[in-house]
Formats: C-alpha cells, sequence, structure tokens
C-alpha cells in the first residue's frame, strides 16, 4: 500500500450502487484528454465518461457515428492516465458492438487492454441484451444507456425527448429491469419524462443517471465542454451552464492577439 498521499477512496462500480442504496446522488461529467480529466478528477466528480460525444466535441462532427474504436481507446488512455479517484467509462462506439456479442467482446476487451478504464457503456436495450451478457462475462462492468440514444439519430431523425408515448415507456421500464437482471451496474437516462425516469429508478436497484431526465433519479451526467459553457451553439433545456467559457477564452484570446500586435508581450520580466 501506498504512504501519505491517498486521502481519496478510489470510485468502483460497488460504490456506486451503495450510494444509491444510501440515498448519497452520483456527479458524473465526460472527458476526453488528460488536461480536463485532471481538473474533473480533482475536483472530486464521480464518474468520468469518455462519451462518443467526443466526435462531436472535439473532431466536430455532425453525429457521434464517426468516431472510430481506436479514437475511444486514444481518448480513454489519455484520461485514464489523469486520474488518482473517479471511477471511467467509456462509450463503446458505433460500429463496435452492433454486429454480434463476440465483436461486441473483442471491442469492450480493446478498451480495457489498451487505455486501462474501469468499464464500458453501450447504447439499447433488448437488442444488445446477449453483447452485455459477454462482455460481462468476461468481468468487464457495464453500464447501459437507454432513452435518446444517439447513436440511433437517423431511425428518428430529431434528438426531441423520447418515450413520451405509453408503449416506448413500458419498453423503456422493461428494458431497464433487463438490463438490472442483466447485470449491468448503472444504467444512463437520456432526454426523457422526469416522471418515467423516476418510475425506472424506483423499479431498479442499480444507479440510474439521468441526463435530461429529472431530479428522481441517482445521479446526473453533463458533457464538460458544455456546462463549461464551450459550446455555445448548444442549449437543450436539461444543459445548465456554470460558466460562460466561450466568452471568457474568446476575450483572454483577443487580449493575447491585441497585446502581440502591440508590443506588449513579452515584456522585461518574460525574456532571457
Ligand atoms: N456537446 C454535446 N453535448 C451532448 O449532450 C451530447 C453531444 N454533444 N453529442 C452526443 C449526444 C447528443 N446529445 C443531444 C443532442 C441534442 C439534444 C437536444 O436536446 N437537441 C434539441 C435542440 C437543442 C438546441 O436547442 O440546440 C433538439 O430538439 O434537437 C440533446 C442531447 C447528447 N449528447
Ligand atoms: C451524453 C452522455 C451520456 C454520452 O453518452 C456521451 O457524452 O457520449
Ligand atoms: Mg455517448
Amino acid at each position: 500500500m501506498s504512504t501519505a498521499k491517498k486521502e481519496y477512496k478510489r470510485v468502483t462500480v460497488k460504490s456506486l450502487v451503495d450510494m444509491k442504496a444510501s440515498g448519497e446522488k452520483i456527479s458524473m461529467l465526460t472527458a476526453y484528454d488528460y488536461t480536463m480529466a485532471k481538473i474533473v478528477d480533482g475536483a472530486g466528480v464521480d464518474v468520468i465518461l469518455v462519451g462518443d460525444s467526443a466526435s462531436n466535441v472535439m473532431a466536430g462532427h455532425e453525429t457521434t457515428l464517426p468516431i472510430t474504436l481506436d479514437q475511444m481507446i486514444y481518448h480513454a488512455s489519455s484520461v485514464i492516465r489523469a486520474i488518482d479517484r473517479a471511477l471511467v467509462v467509456v462509450d463503446l462506439p458505433f460500429g463496435s458492438y452492433q454486429s454480434d456479442p463476440k465483436e461486441a467482446l473483442r471491442s469492450a476487451i480493446r478498451i480495457m487492454k489498451e487505455s486501462g478504464a474501469h468499464s464500458v457503456k453501450l447504447e439499447g436495450g433488448k437488442e444488445v441484451k446477449e453483447s452485455i451478457k459477454r462482455i460481462l462475462n468476461a468481468g468487464i462492468p457495464v453500464m447501459g444507456h437507454l432513452g435518446l440514444t444517439p447513436q440511433s439519430i437517423y431511425k428518428f431523425g430529431t434528438y426531441t425527448v423520447r418515450a413520451k408515448e405509453e408503449e416506448e415507456a413500458e419498453q423503456l421500464l422493461k428494458d431497464a429491469k433487463m438490463l438490472e437482471r442483466t447485470g449491468c451496474f448503472a444504467i444512463v437516462l437520456e432526454k426523457i419524462p422526469a416522471a418515467l425516469a423516476k418510475q425506472v429508478a424506483d423499479s431498479v436497484s442499480i444507479p440510474i443517471i439521468g441526463i435530461g431526465a429529472g431530479p428522481y433519479v441517482d445521479g446526473q451526467v453533463l458533457v464538460l465542454h458544455d456546462m463549461l459553457g464551450m459550446t455555445h451553439e448548444f442549449h437543450p433545456r436539461f444543459l445548465r451552464r456554470y460558466l460562460n467559457l466561450y466568452e471568457d477564452m474568446t476575450k483572454a484570446m483577443e487580449q493575447y492577439v491585441s497585446d502581440v500586435k502591440s508590443l506588449d508581450f513579452p515584456n522585461e520580466s518574460e525574456q532571457y
């Protein structure tokens, strides 16, 4: 065991389930690189998601579909090097798990082996049950993701709220119970009515982490660059901005340009 330094206790899949049981809410944010992950981990965020939203946020794609398994592993390995406490979950990207359970397992193993991550997340309900089983059988913890599943955007055409109809709501509840039974350690619910999210959270003993799923769940997740106000053209109702970094960063960079042009920078103490 190590000496002085570590006062924190590492977050594990087990501690998340214990947090639900004791009523302590779970905080989760995305990160895709070392420097940001270091700040997120140091701030005491419980879970770091290396989301396939990196496809949008890091690479500038319109959707999450183009990001590759190799690219996710690159992001995840950068994040892992920064972490002392948080549990790290990595999204299986589109195309890396849908064709068959063996492929799903191979992809999950690559993430675990090549990045050092602690768990994986994949989107969907009964369609991905066999894949989840395979991955779990290899000892890899799996987080589910129901409701708005961005990898299926072209099936729906919009990012509107999901499961508003009784039939879809029933299917979602069934899928959540199935994910629990299959052995997932937690489930993300994205953009569904708060009352339905509550019903799901009350019906399963594993933690339900919401994004646009209201307050009656066991934790919340946001995309880091959204909550910092860096992605200034994205304003869904569920997003709370804690900073307006887009403006602050623009001002700082404009000042830098001006200082360079005016020869204000570098000054005497900033040279050798
Ligand atoms: N930056 C970012 N933040 C996210 O939360 C996020 C991503 N990217 N990429 C992957 C998915 C896609 N997500 C989304 C995408 C759209 C809405 C949404 O509510 N769209 C509204 C319009 C929002 C607006 O005003 O711009 C819609 O009705 O389509 C929600 C979650 C969540 N994820
Ligand atoms: C929005 C969260 C849940 C996600 O899946 C991502 O960032 O990719
Ligand atoms: Mg995702």
